[in-house]
């Protein structure tokens, strides 16, 4: 283990405590200035809610914060005394100015007074717009009508007083009151939550995060299964994707400014390109540890602590799985589309850090590789029948035994099953329609692909063997459905992901960048073309190698193999 573990510099994407890469490349990433997050909200002279709140978590989460104050508050733990909006003038001057030198990567708007400030912030962003289509960033908007003090700070109880921002914004982040304040529906059930978010949808918000802090319903127990205890259920809604994310709810009252909280959150993590489901995943966790942490400072709720940008999976919220009884109750699946959901963990790898792991497409090259002492390996083989792979893949799971290897067969997991594989790669549209349960009731171990939080989420909930991570960097091998993940979330990633279970990165790694790969703590590498491309393929495995020999091994990763495996998503 070397010893010149540093701070990782808080910058885009801040990263662990982590050994620090050397390269000119991470250098370079690192010396990246913090983005630009704007918020656009009320002053809370208690320095627990608005603008105080929203500066201290722009900065704590690696955002530079600006901001356009909509209204002065006389505000402490208990009371609201005053609340003085801006003038117009001052407003627009303050958006204006901003605009001109420091152009925002994400806007957060929280406290808007009433109708006018509404209409004339509705025609400032129009008129950004117009002069330069797309030039406006995510916006996320916190509908904020009572202070957590149960005092009203907005003028106007109309339901649709925020309609004319809607076009502009990204997500609407109410709680459960002001869900029902701007629908007028009575949020009495799952269902209900559901039919106000479209009904905000039908109104013009591309995405509706219902916060479910304020949100009980009765049968609420028997919605969750296990873990027992009560617990906060919020739901992503957009024409894209609709999604839970469930987290035990914090034994405190110290939730003072935990939606501007939340909702400033969001626009940092946005303002560094994660979308939409990895941000909130990551917000979710900020908002557990910034409650658990949090403390009292007068007399009434405290505010919640600032504890930078989360790292352990205890914190992060459980992502259901398809099938699971919370996706049915808030009918987000129909009972026919329930998926065969595995009835306890996948045996795991009898190792914690699978090493070097070439993914390769022929048995020709399974048994090279094998010759060549290649531990960890898989068969990926694309776009034919079984009947066509079976004699290739038999041959191949065969020769895996014969060599005490980890040989994983990549799609074809019927025929992995039948010819007694050591283990199966999924990936992220193959888990919806594989017989997971039946790969683990076979006892085979299970590799899945993730590419950001949710899916790392997701992938943990059924608790496979193993969890790729990709892609890392720009790769031609294989056409990719999202961006590079890049060094500093694959960090982050490592960390989530391997006190848990094998962690693998994937994509674009060649041999000077597996150095760099090694240095996150990742056990893992797969390739593809550094070793079928290889002039010498001897010696870029060695080379390979040598990444992870020279690289410090995490401390949790030895751990590993001993740990018992958990399922923890097992509410279905
Ligand atoms: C180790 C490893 N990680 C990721 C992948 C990608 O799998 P998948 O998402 O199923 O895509 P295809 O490989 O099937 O194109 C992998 N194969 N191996
Ligand atoms: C199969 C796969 N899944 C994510 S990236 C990738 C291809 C990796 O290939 P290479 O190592 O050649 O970049
Ligand atoms: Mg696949």
């Amino acid at each position: 283990m070397s010893s010149d573990v540093k701070d990782t510099p808080t910058a885009v994407g801040p990263a662990v405590t982590r050994p620090q890469a050397d390269s000119t490349s991470e250098a370079a990433a690192q010396a990246q200035v913090r983005p630009i997050v704007w918020t656009i909200a009320g002053s809370d002279s208690g320095g627990g809610a608005g603008i105080q709140a929203d500066l201290l978590t722009i900065q704590d989460l690696g955002g530079h914060g600006c901001t356009a104050i909509t209204a002065i508050t006389a505000q402490s733990s208990v009371a609201v005394d005053h609340v003085e909006p801006i003038s117009d003038a001052g407003f627009i001057a303050q958006l204006d100015t901003l605009w001109a030198d420091l152009k925002p990567r994400a806007i957060k708007i929280g406290l808007l007074t009433g109708p006018e400030q509404v209409k004339l912030l509705a025609d400032w962003l129009a008129q950004r717009q117009a002069e330069a289509p797309g030039s406006l960033p995510p916006i996320v908007l916190d509908p904020v009508l009572v202070a957590s003090s149960g005092a009203m700070l907005n003028t106007t109880e109309a339901s649709d007083q925020f309609d004319p921002l809607l076009p502009f914004i990204d997500i609407l982040t109410p709680n459960g009151d002001e869900l029902a304040a701007l629908t007028g529906v009575v949020l009495d059930s799952p269902k209900a939550v559901v039919s106000a978010c479209e009904q905000l949808l039908k109104r013009g918000a591309k995405a509706v995060l219902a916060k479910g802090g304020h949100l009980i319903f009765d049968g609420a127990e028997t919605l969750h299964g296990q873990p027992a205890g009560p617990r906060c259920v919020d739901l992503l809604y957009s024409a894209e994707l609709k999604a839970l994310f469930d987290g035990p709810r914090i034994d405190t009252d110290n939730t003072h400014g935990s939606g501007c909280t939340l909702s400033s959150a969001l626009a940092t993590v946005l303002a560094q390109d994660y979308v939409m489901e990895d941000a909130l995943a990551v917000v979710r966790a900020y908002l557990h540890n910034g409650l658990t942490a949090s403390q009292r400072f007068g007399a009434g709720p405290g505010p919640l602590a600032r504890t930078g940008w989360p790292t352990e999976l205890a914190s992060f919220p459980r992502v259901p799985l398809p099938g699971s009884a919370l996706n049915r109750a808030y009918g987000l699946e129909a009972e026919s589309e329930q998926a065969k959901l595995p009835e306890a963990p996948f045996t795991p790898c009898e190792v914690a850090e699978l090493g070097v792991y070439p993914v390769v497409d022929s048995v020709e090259w399974v048994k090279r590789l094998l010759q060549l002492g290649v531990k960890t390996l898989q068969l990926r083989i694309k776009d034919q029948s079984p009947e066509a792979v079976e004699a290739d893949i038999a041959l191949a799971i065969e020769l895996g035994h014969a060599y005490e290897a980890r040989l994983f067969i990549n799609d074809y997991w019927q025929l992995a099953i039948k010819h007694g594989a050591y283990g199966v790669h999924l990936g992220q549209e193959d888990m919806a329609i594989a017989d997971l349960a039946a790969i683990q009731r076979a006892g085979l171990k299970l590799g899945l692909s993730t590419h950001g939080y949710f899916e790392i989420l997701r992938a943990h909930a059924l608790a496979p063997s193993y969890i790729a991570m990709g892609h890392i960097f720009p790769t031609p091998t294989k056409q990719m459905p999202s961006a590079p993940q890049g060094l500093t979330r694959l960090h982050n990633y490592v960390a989530l992901v391997q006190p848990h279970r094998p962690a693998v990165a994937i994509g674009g790694i060649d041999i000077p960048r597996a150095f760099e790969v090694a240095k996150s703590g990742v056990g893992s590498i797969a390739v593809v073309r550094a070793v079928t491309q290889a002039k010498d393929v001897a010696e870029a495995l060695g080379e390979l190698q040598c990444a992870f020999e020279s690289a410090p091994t995490l401390p949790t990763a030895a751990a590993l193999a001993a740990q018992p495996q958990e399922r923890e998503c097992s509410d279905a």
